[in-house]
């Protein structure tokens, strides 16, 4: 991920300041300057990182440190802090309310991602328990609607929309081409159904046209959308800023959805010169697929892209995926230090439906996903759905009981599920393992949603320790390392801040 590659080179930057015996103002220029190239290769507009780097070095005055001082934590801090202000938009976002009928509009260019991020935007939401529909009122580009009816199929949601009039006398039927009249109708139907997240995806043009900006007008003006989403095309870099501003003049774009951050080298700039048009991003687009669409969060985001984790993402992630009903029975049996085949199946099972993993592991403080590799993704998750087709073929004793697993259960278990007999050996000393890390967490609370104080307050080295995979925690240098990142942030209070903890 190229967005992981900017991040890679910036904290790689501050580690080879923090392995200088002494931080002089040479150690720090080089540093800056390392951080500079890279923000300028990610088409980060000139004017912002030279301020970036003016105001950290006021902030950095070394000669006034006094001795004793952590010259390290406070540079990483002012990075940290600077960074975040060129992605800040000083405006929060508007928040819809669940349950009362919602209409929002998509807005951007053809190509941008605007279809697959309306599903996407839909799907995210149908998790969280709203009850979305999507319409589509793009009738100018021949084959928007099947592809939206296409994809809404896939994830369940109800669509409405005609096909293009050019489609339609090739197949011979009468349909409506006016894009008012389908988007007007589409949200009469679903405000019917008692839909309360109603998605109105409009017409793209190759380019900002007056006819475009006319068409959405209408529709923004019969419709009355509650929100308007500008999408945009990461690739564009810098370019976004007159892209977003020719949209925000035509009309009322309320969030923004930058889209393909997974492949373009540009797609800081573009977020940096969103934020400087004073329109708050909402999401980000990492992939083509349904689940490759990630919250976005300023602190959060910083955080991640410096190899400092979210653990706050990583706690709401998890229990958005864990059904409700199995979250208490789960958290007893680990808070117990049980840990059984069944438990890592539905884990593992969970562990899918969280989406790519190495969105996942990015989430973990001094894991970035620079360290998972997509081919590598790929290759975990096919482990996953492995391991659990030889479970599956396990009686429920053996499931619950994995120490009566003789030689001729293994073997009956490898024909069952059509594997090798040293493949079953490999899941079940996975299984130890886990169960191993797990027995550990005895004891350890696991916070509410949303709730983060009582997270920090159980977020000491030692019971990170015991909770990140050993190879991780070799990655971060062991618990000497860990401590050590954990001090360099302050009290695991400050370090909550940077991971956007302290409540939603
Ligand atoms: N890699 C990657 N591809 C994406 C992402 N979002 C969308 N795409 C791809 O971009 C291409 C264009 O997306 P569409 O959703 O068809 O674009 P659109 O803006 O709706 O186009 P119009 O309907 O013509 O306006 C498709 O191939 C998508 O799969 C993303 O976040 N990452």
């Amino acid at each position: 991920m190229v967005l992981a590659q900017l991040g890679g080179s910036i904290s790689r930057a501050l580690q080879q300041m923090s392995n200088a015996t002494i931080i002089d103002e040479k150690v720090l220029n080089e540093c800056l300057n390392e951080i500079t190239r890279a923000l300028l290769q990610a088409d980060v507009q000139f004017k912002l990182v030279r301020d970036m780097t003016t105001n950290i070095k006021k902030i950095v005055n070394l000669e006034d440190l006094a001795a004793g001082h952590n010259k390290r934590r406070i540079i990483q801090q002012a990075v940290f802090n600077e960074l975040c202000k060129i992605l800040d938009p000083g405006k929060p976002s508007f928040t819809l309310k669940k349950g009362k009928p919602s209409v929002v509009m998509f807005v951007g260019l053809q190509g941008s991602g605007k279809t697959t991020t309306c599903t996407k935007y839909a799907y995210h939401h149908q998790k969280k328990g709203w009850k979305p529909a999507l319409v589509c009122a793009d009738t100018f580009r021949a084959g928007a609607f099947d592809q939206l009816k296409q994809n809404a199929t896939k994830a369940k949601i109800p669509f409405y929309g005609r096909h293009v009039l050019s489609e339609s006398i090739r197949l011979n039927l009468y349909t409506e081409s006016d894009p008012v009249k389908i988007a007007v109708d589409g949200v009469e139907t679903f405000k019917k159904e008692n839909c309360d997240l109603i998605i109105v995806d409009t017409s793209g043009r190759h380019k900002q046209e007056a006819a475009l900006f006319e068409e959405m007008r209408q529709v923004s003006e019969a419709t009355k959308p509650d929100l308007v989403i500008f999408v945009m095309d990461s690739s564009i870099g810098q370019a976004a800023f007159d892209q977003a501003q020719a949209f925000r003049q035509s009309v009322a774009v309320g969030a923004v959805i930058v889209t393909k951050m997974d492949g373009h080298a540009k797609g800081g700039g573009a977020l940096s010169a969103v934020a400087a048009t004073k329109s708050p991003v909402i999401f980000i687009g990492t992939g083509e697929h349904m689940d490759e669409f990630e919250v976005f969060d300023v602190k959060p985001f910083v955080s991640r892209l410096l190899g400092m984790g979210d653990l706050s993402g990583l706690v709401n992630k998890i229990q958005d995926v864990v059904p409700m009903d199995q979250q208490p029975e789960l958290l007893q049996k680990l808070s117990e230090g049980q840990f059984t085949l069944r438990i890592m199946y539905e884990q593992f099972q969970n562990m899918l439906k969280m989406g790519p993993l190495g969105q996942v592991f990015s989430m973990l403080p001094g894991f970035s996903s620079e360290m998972m590799p997509q081919g590598r993704e790929k290759e975990s998750q096919a482990k996953f759905k492995r391991y659990m087709t030889m479970m599956d073929s396990m009686t429920d004793e053996g499931n619950t009981n994995p120490k009566i697993m003789t030689e001729s259960r293994i073997m009956r278990i490898a024909r069952g599920s059509g594997r090798l007999v040293h493949e079953v050996m490999e899941m079940l000393e996975e299984y130890k393992r886990l169960a191993k890390i797990f027995s550990k967490m005895k004891g350890l609370r696991i916070p509410k949603k949303g709730d983060m104080s009582s997270l920090s307050r159980n977020m000491n080295a030692q019971n990170m320790s015991k909770v990140l995979p050993p190879q991780m925690l070799k990655q971060m240098g062991g618990m000497g390392g860990l401590q050590n990142l954990m001090k360099q942030f302050g009290s695991t209070k400050d370090m909550m801040g940077m991971f956007g903890g302290g409540g939603e």
